[in-house]
């Protein structure tokens, strides 16, 4: 369900990161609507994770400007209760669950803790809506119990998705959320995120260097190369018909069957930079179909 008149989950205007002399990220343009989303794929050292540690207040900003559900994020002085609204906005799942699981906190807790930061829940109320997201998650009570490390790496990602999405956010940032573990398990995770979004509106970002899985769960995507966005639109489309040198270099690189690595990538790859969707430079990716 998504509302027309509300702002969008992400406006990111401009982005800029320098580490040095190094740009990083360079001009990147992206909107977000609720319930959207949008994949972000390119190559390893293409700036993917800087963008979405910049979006998610992780990593200043050289240039540029966010918006996030219509409001700017809290500055470095702000005031605990501010950034702590700023987080309920956007949450972040990363590639190994286990380095953002306490080790020594069993998952309800671990999950209870969220909530209790975030929301008014306390007491019979908290542990009801804690099951609640467990199971949402597809975990039950022998989990909820259970210490990270006698999961498996599917279910500890289970865990950490249940906590982004406690807190509701309007934006979820996937940073290569299921690049760590198999591919039955990564199928049943892109499931559980389909389901999740069918059910909210939580926008998506998801970040990827694998080009085989973004269709599954991305309407929009854009690809980067060397801090740039060199292509972006429809996944279909790109995927079909892509534009950008770049683009079907990465694509030719997708193991598929009667796959032949022919093609590397390398930083001779050529590319049209940047080729927007839009004419007015902006990627934008509009609220999902009903
Ligand atoms: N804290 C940092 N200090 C210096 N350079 C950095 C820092 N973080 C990232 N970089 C550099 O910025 C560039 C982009 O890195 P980034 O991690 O965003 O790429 P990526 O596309 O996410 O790659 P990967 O898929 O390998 O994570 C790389 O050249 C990287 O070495």
């Amino acid at each position: 369900m998504t509302d027309d008149a509300a702002p969008p989950a992400l406006e990111a205007v401009g982005l800029r990161k320098t580490f040095g002399d190094l740009v990083a990220v360079d001009d990147i343009t992206v909107t977000l609507a609720r319930g959207a989303s949008l994949a972000v794929v390119g190559e390893s050292g293409s700036g993917k994770t800087t963008t979405a540690r910049m979006i998610a207040g992780l990593e200043p900003l050289t240039a540029g400007t966010l918006r996030l559900d219509g409001r700017v994020p809290p500055g470095r002085g702000a005031k605990s209760a501010e950034r702590r609204r700023f987080a309920r906005c956007v949450q972040m799942v990363f590639q190994d669950p286990y380095a953002s699981l306490d080790r020594h906190q069993r998952v309800a807790d671990s999950i209870g803790e969220v909530l209790s930061l975030h929301t008014e829940l306390r007491g019979e109320a908290l542990r009801r809506r804690t099951a609640e997201l467990l199971d949402q998650v597809g975990l039950g009570a022998r989990q909820a119990r259970s210490l990270p490390r006698s999961l498996s790496g599917g279910q500890r990602q289970r865990v950490a998705i249940a906590r982004a999405v406690a807190v509701e956010p309007r934006l979820l940032i996937l940073d290569e959320a299921v690049a760590a573990l198999d591919v039955s398990v990564q199928a049943q995770i892109i499931a559980l995120l389909r389901e999740i979004r069918e059910r909210s509106d939580i926008a998506y970002l998801f970040i990827t260097h694998d080009l085989g899985i973004v269709q599954h769960l991305c309407d929009d995507i854009v690809v980067m190369h060397r801090g740039r966005v060199v292509e972006s639109g429809r996944t279909l489309s790109v995927l079909d018909a892509p534009r950008d040198p770049y683009t079907r270099a990465l694509l030719d690189s997708v193991p598929r069957r009667g796959w032949k690595p022919s093609r590397r990538l390398g930083s001779d790859t050529p590319s049209t930079t940047p080729t927007p969707l839009l004419d007015n430079g902006v990627t934008s990716c509009p609220s999902p179909r009903p």
